[in-house]
């Protein structure tokens, strides 16, 4: 049985306020009433204040609790409000784990220094029973005004819920979860076996420091005692490690799943990224960082089960060594191809009416106004080294400005509209006016541009390069350039670039007239980063969160179908011969249903994906994760 129940009898003593739900009540009760009061601000704070110091133990509970009311202008329509906010903040890990409370409901109490008045509704619509829900109440007068509360429950006095637990005596164990100091008074006492310090919402250090175990969701603490639980393994306890200032979209998306994330600014080279993978489930890059095999292969990186490269190129991750490793690899293969298209035409354009040098002219009040080599791009020919999403697109916009358009592919493609295509790089290289590159970074692309192909081309071509910085050998390019082979250049891409902002920009470019150098920006608009920011992240959980890998650069793509009712077990193996036999056969020894099953292979790995009735023997798991030829293998509840 996957579905463990503890071995003994344990009661589960919940607090309420930032724990079962993410806010403190009497806080929010304040800000509802308040709302429209023009000393609201003043007045929430200072109730916050002193709950704050409540918490930490600084101040006695039933001051802390007769300061707070005393400050609150609040009438019962303000706590029926407050309930429907409530309803809607139950701590993420709380609202998933219903199977866990309807399970244990005899067991567990919520046991709180808040109110019944908005704690029983909350509590009770997710299978807490009412009698078991601990907490003071408020009295009201004859219009509904909040005057105060029962002074006589044990709950508003100092050290309340010790002698409540006294009161209650609890048979068997008494586990405590909580995030503030009155949950650990409980353990502190010896009521309560275990205090388990609750950070999902808040984490305070005077807390945590005294806790036996510190939990970040409670799949945390269902995993850490073997109950019954939404998550095979809690996702509080996944890292998730973003690097290159990667949208705070994709960082919120992680975030909101439960899973801890790190953000990094810049980039890390080998040595840093081998010392900051440790521990790392999701590692996420764009074009600066490089997953080699020597990272892939150090310890440190044994947990690590999907990459997600926040941009199109994918030549800077050793996509071959994570397909051995069972790391599935994702990219934005659209995402910022339309930035990439804009910033192309702008530069041809500025190129072609050399627009910076006027302008820096202008800066020094030179007025140059001329006509003298400035031109339209209009009936010129545009040549594409490169026709994949990018040279395409960017074919059918420079067709609408008016160009005749040409490229050139390493695989045959078919030309959109009157574009033409050339049988070699050589025939484009000596037809175009202006050239463009758009091949993807893969090693044997490294300088595909060099003096040979330089001195095929047109004089005074425009050339331009977006795609990566090996392509062109920049030697030759600067030679092409002092000669007037080449009458102007935009370069975006660089064969070294500074790892962050901070670091000097070197390259033999730098000075040179009609050059327009950008710091590698073709796809770093507004738009491509927001788009990217949630494409990569969707896909990533849905691997994660379902084993789906449709959009994989690397590894077999299955669209699954969502989880009912049955645990998913998915098994990456070598791709040898018997392997889906040997995997059924576990499955037949252990007379195990089968709801569905889903294989697809690369040339050098399988994935199965098993979906199984929810009750079998633990063994089969570990037979499974035995089975020769096992690369991975993890279950999804
Ligand atoms: N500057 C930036 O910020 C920026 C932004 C996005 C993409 N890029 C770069 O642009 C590249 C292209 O992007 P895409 O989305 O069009 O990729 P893509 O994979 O759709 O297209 C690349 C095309 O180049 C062709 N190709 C590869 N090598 C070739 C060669 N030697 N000769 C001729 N054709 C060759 C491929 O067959 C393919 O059709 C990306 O791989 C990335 O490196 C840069
Ligand atoms: O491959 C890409 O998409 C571009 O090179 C952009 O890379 P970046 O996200 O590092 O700017």
């Amino acid at each position: 049985m996957l579905t463990k129940t503890a071995e003994h009898q344990v009661n589960f003593v919940i607090d309420f306020d930032s724990t079962f739900t993410q806010v403190e009540g009497l806080d929010e009760l304040a800000a509802i009433a308040l709302a429209g009061n023009k000393d609201s601000e003043k007045i929430v704070g200072e109730i916050k204040a002193i709950t704050d110091k409540g918490m930490l133990g600084e101040i006695g509970f039933a001051d802390s609790l007769k300061a707070r009311v005393a400050l609150l202008p609040a009438h019962r329509d303000h706590v029926n409000t407050l309930i429907e906010f409530l309803m809607g903040k139950i701590s993420d890990s709380f609202a998933r784990n219903r199977e866990f409370i309807s399970m244990y409901r005899e067991n567990i109490y919520i046991v709180s220094s808040g109110f019944k008045d908005f704690i029983v509704p909350v509590a009770v619509s997710m299978g807490v029973k009412e009698e078991n829900v601990f907490a003071n109440t408020f009295t009201y007068d004859a219009e509904g005004n909040i005057i105060g509360y029962d002074e006589s429950n044990l709950l508003s006095q100092d050290k309340g819920k010790v002698k409540l637990l006294q009161a209650l005596q609890l048979e068997g164990d008494v586990y405590a979860i909580g995030d503030g100091y009155t949950d650990y008074e409980l353990r502190e006492s010896g009521l309560a076996n275990k205090f388990f310090a609750f950070i999902e919402n808040v984490e305070r250090q005077k807390v945590v420091e005294k806790a036996d175990e510190v939990v970040a969701s409670l799949d945390e603490f269902l995993y850490i005692n073997g109950l019954s639980r939404s998550q095979s393994y809690p996702k509080s306890k996944i890292k998730v490690l973003l690097l290159e200032n990667v949208h705070p979209k994709a960082v919120a998306a992680f975030k909101n799943e439960g899973f801890q994330v790190e953000l990094l600014k810049g980039a890390l080279d080998e040595e840093e990224l081998i010392e900051r993978i440790k521990g790392v489930s999701i590692l996420g890059l764009r074009s600066k960082t490089n997953l080699t095999k020597r990272v892939l292969e150090h310890p440190n990186a044994s947990r690590l089960m999907a990459v997600g490269a926040f941009c199109i190129g994918t030549n800077q991750i050793d996509l071959a060594e994570c397909e051995r490793r069972g790391i599935a690899v994702f990219n934005a293969p659209y995402s910022n191809t339309r930035s990439v298209v804009e910033l192309a035409i702008g530069e041809m354009i500025m190129l072609t009416r050399d627009i910076f040098t006027k302008s820096n002219k202008m800066h020094q009040g030179v007025w140059d106004k001329s006509a003298t080599n400035s031109y339209e791009i209009r009936g010129k020919k545009l040549g594409l080294v490169g026709y994949g999403s990018i040279g395409t697109q960017l074919s059918v916009i420079a067709e609408a400005m008016g160009m005749e358009v040409y490229f050139y592919d390493a695989v045959d493609k078919l030309a959109l509209g009157n574009a033409k295509k050339c049988k070699t790089l050589e025939e484009l290289l000596s037809i175009s006016d202006f050239i463009s590159m758009h091949v993807d970074g893969r090693k044997t692309n490294s300088n595909i541009i060099g003096e040979k192909e330089f001195a095929m081309m047109k004089d005074n071509v425009i050339f331009i390069n977006l795609s990566r910085g090996h392509v062109v050998d920049i030697p030759a390019l600067v030679n092409a350039l002092k000669s007037g082979k080449v009458w102007g250049a935009a370069v975006d891409v660089f064969p070294y670039e500074p790892k962050t902002n901070d670091e000097e920009f070197m390259n033999e470019l730098r000075s040179l007239p009609r050059v327009i150098l950008t710091p590698h920006i073709g796809g770093s608009t507004e738009e491509a980063q927001a788009n990217i920011g949630e494409f990569v992240p969707s896909k990533l959980l849905q691997f994660m969160n379902n084993g789906s890998t449709y959009g994989s650069v690397n590894f077999p793509e299955l669209q699954l179908p969502a989880l009912e009712d049955a645990h998913r077990l998915l098994h990456v193996h070598q791709n040898v011969p018997g392997i889906l036999a040997k995997i059924n056969g576990i499955f037949a020894k252990y007379n195990v249903n089968i709801k569905g099953q889903y294989l697809k292979t690369t040339n050098n790995i399988g994935y199965v994906i098993t979906d199984v009735a929810k009750e079998y023997a633990d063994e089969i798991v570990e037979e499974l994760k035995g089975l020769d030829n096992t690369i991975k293998f993890r279950m999804l509840y």
